[in-house]
């Protein structure tokens, strides 16, 4: 036996998948299985350091420490230095069509004209064992160029366009908090993450390398640095793996928690190598602000709807980011609107388009390289809007000095500052319908749903989880435009009333799992402690 067939069956003892589907063996052949054991028995203890590390962090921030930039990073911050090259492919990522991994909706993204596609295992994803599967064989057979699907009452035939005219592939694999626990390594899960991007990369890599196409990834939920640091040292361990050059493996990193914005220019310096870009996961930041202050009375968000990237904390986020990537050579990426189009309803429909168009605007004027939008229709407006105002592939020259103007004690304070609003009856009730509504769906395997033409995704559905839990949490109370108290009695009312709300239940998508959803929802908000994220006492519920 060889030396590798040795290696390769040493690494094979001690991992098993604890399910099996049809076809499976052929994306977790022993070759596959044994990279994956590599990779967990390599970074899994760093991984765990890491997440005690976020635990010790938000303990201090429930003790009223505030955020704030890092003075041993301050040379790093002040140091002259910039990212690699970024590869022509991404050059130009004016508009990135973003969604879940089933056949039909990559061809569609691959197909939407779109100049990027980030498959999405994440925000969108219920991470159902079927959902990964299909949606990795998916990925693998259209970088092969192969893919096909048929409708299912044979109306349509869906088939990729040529590879040239197709949006470029990126890839997000979940983030570092979650287990896959369908394979075990020495008796423990390994890491969602490393599942995730190790299979992509296994069976793709080396294809679209040779395509002069990354592989590309987005990075999802970073808090630090050092995550950062830990992604970089997986990323260059696969390509040793797999015979790759150093730097070959592109990514964009989400700014999408409050901690993180503290360490833009160190997750840029971690990454400098393959980083392209940070992009606004604007949502996932409003949840991160709520958890990070899930325990600080004065900092108690108004309702979601009020919640706005106008709001001082999140208007500067997205422009301390613009100015970070700019100055380092790196794309700044804006985010997601959430509406997406109505049908059978004009006039609402113009309206929610106005709205994705003034998100648009705002975000090519404040310098953003980039945007994402939710659903193919809406590819003509945003690209309308990039054009008209970007001159060239991006807008990097756009420097945002004025935003480092500021002193770091200023820029902090205008990062934390807390918002002006209101909670209505209607917020507090919607909070409680879109808790339950998404979490049927995910838990029947749906991870993205239109929720009264919102799109709503795991990111979108923890503000509307976190708010009701700091509301009812909050000492002293908090209440009500017109001075109801919120509580338990409220909450009770609302989730009494939802099933009569719901009469079409069983049309809706998960509608046979709404009372398990009420069940998770009512344990999420009674616990005395908020759950770090809705998915994962969820995912014991799922396969
Ligand atoms: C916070 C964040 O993380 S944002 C990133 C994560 N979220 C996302 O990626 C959102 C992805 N979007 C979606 O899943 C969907 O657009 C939804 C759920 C919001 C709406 O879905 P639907 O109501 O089914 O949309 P609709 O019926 O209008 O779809 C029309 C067509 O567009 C396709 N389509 C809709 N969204 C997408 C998409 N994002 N990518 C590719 N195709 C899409 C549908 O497959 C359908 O195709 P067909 O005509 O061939 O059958
Ligand atoms: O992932 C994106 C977000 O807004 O969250
Ligand atoms: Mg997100």
């Amino acid at each position: 036996m060889s030396a590798v067939l040795q290696d390769q069956d040493s690494l094979t003892r001690g991992v098993a998948t604890t399910r099996a589907l049809p076809g499976q063996e052929h994306l977790l052949t022993p070759a596959a299985l044994a990279f994956l054991t590599d990779l967990h028995r390599t970074f899994e203890p760093r991984r765990q350091q890491r997440l005690e590390a976020r635990r010790v962090r938000q303990a201090q921030f429930d003790a009223g420490t505030l955020p704030d930039f890092r003075e041993d990073t301050a040379p790093i911050r002040a140091g002259d230095w910039r990212v690699a090259q970024i590869p022509n492919a991404l050059l130009d990522r004016r508009v990135e069509i973003t969604g879940p991994t089933d056949p039909k909706m990559v061809i569609n993204a691959l197909n939407s004209g779109a100049n990027c596609y980030m498959a999405d295992f994440e925000d969108s994803t219920a991470p159902t064992w079927d959902n990964l599967l299909t949606g990795q064989r998916a990925l693998g057979k259209a970088v092969a160029g192969t893919l096909d699907w048929m409708a299912p009452d044979g109306s349509k035939h869906y088939v990729l366009k040529p590879f040239g005219e197709q949006a470029v592939l990126i890839v997000r694999p979940r983030g570092w908090h979650l287990d896959e626990k369908h394979v075990r390594v020495d008796g423990v899960p390994m890491s969602a993450s490393l599942f995730d991007l190790g299979v992509f990369a296994f069976h793709n890599a080396r294809a679209l390398a040779a395509k002069d196409r990354g592989p590309y990834f987005y990075l999802p939920k970073l808090q630090s640095m050092e995550e950062a640091a830990l992604w970089n040292d997986v990323l260059s361990h696969i390509e040793s793996a797999l015979g790759l050059p150093d730097g070959q493996m592109k990514v964009t990193v989400l700014i999408e928690t409050l901690p993180a914005v503290f360490e833009m220019d160190e997750i840029l310096h971690a990454l400098r190598t393959r980083i392209a870009g940070l992009n606004c996961g604007r949502w996932d930041y409003i949840f991160s602000y709520l958890k990070t202050f899930r325990r600080h009375r004065d900092r108690v968000l108004p309702e979601r709807a009020q919640v706005t990237m106008t709001q001082p904390f999140l208007k500067t986020y997205s422009e301390l980011l613009i100015h970070t990537c700019h100055k380092r050579g790196a794309h700044a990426m804006g985010g997601m609107a959430a509406q997406i189009p109505i049908s059978g309803d004009e006039s609402a429909n113009h309206r929610a388009m106005e709205r994705v168009r003034a998100d648009k605007v705002r975000e090519v004027g404040a310098g953003h390289d980039g945007t994402w939008v939710a659903h193919p229709a809406l590819i003509p407006l945003a690209r309308e809007v990039f054009d008209t105002w970007m001159l060239g592939a991006h807008q990097q020259v756009v420097l945002r000095n004025d935003v480092r103007a500021k002193s770091d004690a200023e820029l902090r304070e205008a990062l934390l500052k807390p918002s002006l609003g209101t909670i209505t009856r209607a917020g507090f009730e919607n909070n409680v319908e879109v808790c339950v509504r998404y979490l049927a769906a995910w838990l029947d395997g749906n991870g993205c749903v239109p929720i009264h033409w919102l799109m709503e995704d795991a990111a979108t559905a923890e503000i509307s989880r976190s708010q009701l839990w700091q509301w009812l949490h909050s000492d002293p109370p908090v209440f009500l435009d017109d001075g109801t108290p919120i509580d338990f009695t409220l909450l009770e009312r609302a989730l009494i009333g939802l099933p009569s709300k719901l009469a079409d239940r069983m049309q809706l998508p998960g509608g046979e799992r709404i009372n398990e959803a009420i069940e998770l929802l009512d344990s999420l908000t009674h616990a005395d402690t908020l759950e770090d994220f809705l998915t994962l006492p969820a995912y014991a519920r799922i396969d």
